[in-house]
């Protein structure tokens, strides 16, 4: 098999490729952000580790997203890790709400980068946006964890086949 073969097969159409990713769980997280352009937040599970040596993770934004303009033009970011009681967070910032209504439904603080933390959040990345990368429709926003916020949550909230899932720690069970 050679590699020079590759360009001739047929791409994976949208469909399929949405349903095969469907299938792929992934933690659900609250993205936010303050700074010159404002506050903003969106829903992502595209979000992933890169790198423990500098500490970096990465998110995934669509550019048609409302908080995109935000997010292209502030340096700070915090990715807020749900918990399994935060489902209803997860719909709120999933589009087609104020931003202000967003963020009048729950408790928020700041650490290092001034970006907003969730209060009661499995888990929150306090980062700085330190690169962007444009692949398609989306932005890849790689950031520098500047400082981790425990919550006291056991259970965690994924995405998983088009619906909500808990999961548990192992000391919760
Ligand atoms: N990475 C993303 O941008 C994601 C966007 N969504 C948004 O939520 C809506 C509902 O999602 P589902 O109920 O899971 O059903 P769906 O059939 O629209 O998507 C199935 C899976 O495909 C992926 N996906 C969906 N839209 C995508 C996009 N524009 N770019 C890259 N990957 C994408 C995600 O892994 C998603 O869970 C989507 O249509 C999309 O608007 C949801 C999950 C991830
Ligand atoms: C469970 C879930 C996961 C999502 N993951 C992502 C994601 O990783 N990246 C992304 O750009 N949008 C994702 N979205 C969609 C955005 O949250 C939503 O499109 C965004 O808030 C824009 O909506 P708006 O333009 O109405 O503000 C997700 C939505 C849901 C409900």
């Amino acid at each position: 098999m050679s590699l020079h073969a590759l360009p001739d097969l047929p791409a994976v159409d949208r469909d399929t490729f949405r349903n095969a990713m469907a299938q792929l769980g992934a933690a659900v997280n609250v993205i936010t952000t303050d700074g010159p352009a404002g506050v903003a937040g969106f829903t992502a599970s595209a979000v992933c580790s890169v790198t423990d040596s500098p500490p970096t993770l990465l998110v995934c934004l669509n550019r048609s997203a409302s908080a995109w303009p935000a997010f292209r033009d502030n340096r700070a970011l915090c990715v807020n890790t749900l918990s399994a009681d935060q489902h209803a967070l997860s719909t709120l910032f999933g589009g087609k709400t104020a931003m202000a209504d967003r963020f009048a439904a729950a408790q928020w603080q700041t650490l290092a980068s001034g970006a907003p933390l969730l209060e009661a959040a499995l888990i929150s990345f306090d980062c700085e946006i330190t690169q962007r990368v444009s692949v398609g429709t989306h932005d890849i926003l790689f950031c520098t964890v500047l400082a981790v916020a425990q919550g006291e949550a056991r259970q965690g909230l994924a995405w998983f086949d088009r619906g909500y899932h808990t999961f548990s720690r192992q000391d919760a069970r």
